[in-house]
């Protein structure tokens, strides 16, 4: 039976549920966008079979209703759909980085009957809008869900069912513990990738040439400070008890480390990184990574042609990759083209292709 999916806000994530669910031959999308020129572009990229004209006239042709809006406007959306007439077991769930404020609007909706649970896709980029989307993004990501209680149970494996198209692992929470979590590896490290882009600035004026000397270690923990502000601060403020909680405890760490360093004894410098280091190799990013991405480095020789001597042995062998970049500085630990991919076995293919007949180094960041 034909299912009827609105998608609200065919921005980057929204978009990319649109074109997820879009390989199912059982679902009728229709979006809705407050932006005319993302209708006509999601039109364009057949991410939806049908614009919405107002949220009213989508929300009511509804059997599951997707919100991929910041998350203040999805709050305010919430508030407004026990005005109109929704099919009798419609499904409303969003995709926020945040998970309080949408559930106890859940608390409100149900006392009007509507079903809520919420929704957060582990995968995404600092870039946004719809041209960003894409059918892959949350393949083998945390796709984290929240239902209220076991009473709305029906409605989270109905929702899995749904999302089992985007190929993303799908979990549950309570959304008081995916807010702690997301704060610990979402939330706060964003005001520290952002802090330290404001110290290089402060820096500035004194040294001009210090943001020419910024190599891959600096851009590696600030591309996050390019993601859209808008749509931070009201994830900030969404999340700010536990944000600064976070930031307490990160000035703590702070405190610690500076006693470590003024005590200026090199072993115990050295086992402040030591330990950093075994945790952080040990995280399970490659096998189900919180963000996932699938890029190949490969350490390129600098001369005409070699571009299209990697990207032709991939195609001889039938490997598509999505995207295809070069890092700009040499400096770069991992070799400066980098190449993405679909999935992990278009990847791993690609590996061993370019090894094997390229005879590059290749890693895995
Ligand atoms: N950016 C990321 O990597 C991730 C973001 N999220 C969450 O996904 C949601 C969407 O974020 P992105 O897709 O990155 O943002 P985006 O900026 O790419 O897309 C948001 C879309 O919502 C539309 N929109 C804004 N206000 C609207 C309104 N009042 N009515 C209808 N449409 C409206 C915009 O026109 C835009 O197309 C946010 O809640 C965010 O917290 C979740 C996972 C990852
Ligand atoms: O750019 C990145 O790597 C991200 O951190 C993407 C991201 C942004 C917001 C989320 O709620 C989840 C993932």
């Amino acid at each position: 039976m034909t299912k009827t999916v609105l998608v609200v806000g065919l921005g980057l994530i929204g978009g990319s549920v649109a074109l997820a669910l879009q390989k199912a031959p059982h679902f009728h999308i229709i979006g809705y966008d407050r932006d005319e020129e993302t209708i006509r572009i999601a039109k364009q990229l057949q991410m939806i079979d049908e614009a919405a004209a107002t949220l009213q006239q989508g929300a009511e042709k509804a059997d599951v209703i997707i919100f991929g809006t910041p998350v203040s406007v999805t709050v305010e959306h919430l508030r407004q759909l026990p005005m109109w007439q929704l099919k009798q077991h419609v499904i409303v769930s969003d995709t926020g980085s945040t998970k309080q404020a949408v559930m106890n609007e859940a608390r409100t909706l149900r006392e009007h009957g509507i079903t809520f649970v919420g929704g957060h896709p582990m995968a995404g980029s600092h870039k946004s809008g719809v041209t960003a989307a894409r059918p892959h993004l949350f393949e083998n990501a945390y796709y984290v869900l929240t239902a209220l209680d076991e009473q709305d149970e029906w409605a989270a494996r109905e929702l899995k069912s749904i999302l089992r198209y985007t190929h993303s692992k799908i979990v549950e929470v309570t959304a008081e513990e995916h807010d702690h979590m997301t704060a610990v590896v979402s939330h706060f490290p964003h005001i520290i990738s952002a802090s330290l882009v404001h110290q290089l600035q402060a820096e500035d004026e004194a040294y001009p040439m210090a943001k020419l000397l910024a190599a891959g270690g600096f851009r590696d923990v600030t591309r996050i400070a390019s993601s859209n502000p808008a749509l931070w601060r009201d994830i900030t403020l969404q999340n700010l008890p536990k944000v600064l909680e976070q930031l307490t405890k990160w000035q703590q760490e702070m405190e610690r480390v500076k006693n470590i360093l003024a005590s200026g004894e090199s072993e115990a410098i050295e086992n402040y990184f030591g330990d950093a280091k075994k945790l952080r190799d040990s995280l399970p990013f490659s096998a189900g990574a919180l963000f996932t991405s699938f890029e190949l480095h490969v350490d390129i020789p600098d001369y005409p042609g070699v571009i299209s001597l990697v990207t032709g042995y991939l195609a001889e062998e039938s490997i598509s990759i999505t995207n295809l970049r070069i890092v700009e500085a040499r400096d770069d630990v991992y070799g400066i083209l980098v190449i993405s991919f679909q999935n992990e076995e278009d990847r791993q293919r690609a590996q061993a292709c370019i090894e094997r007949r390229a005879k590059f180094e290749t890693h895995i960041a």
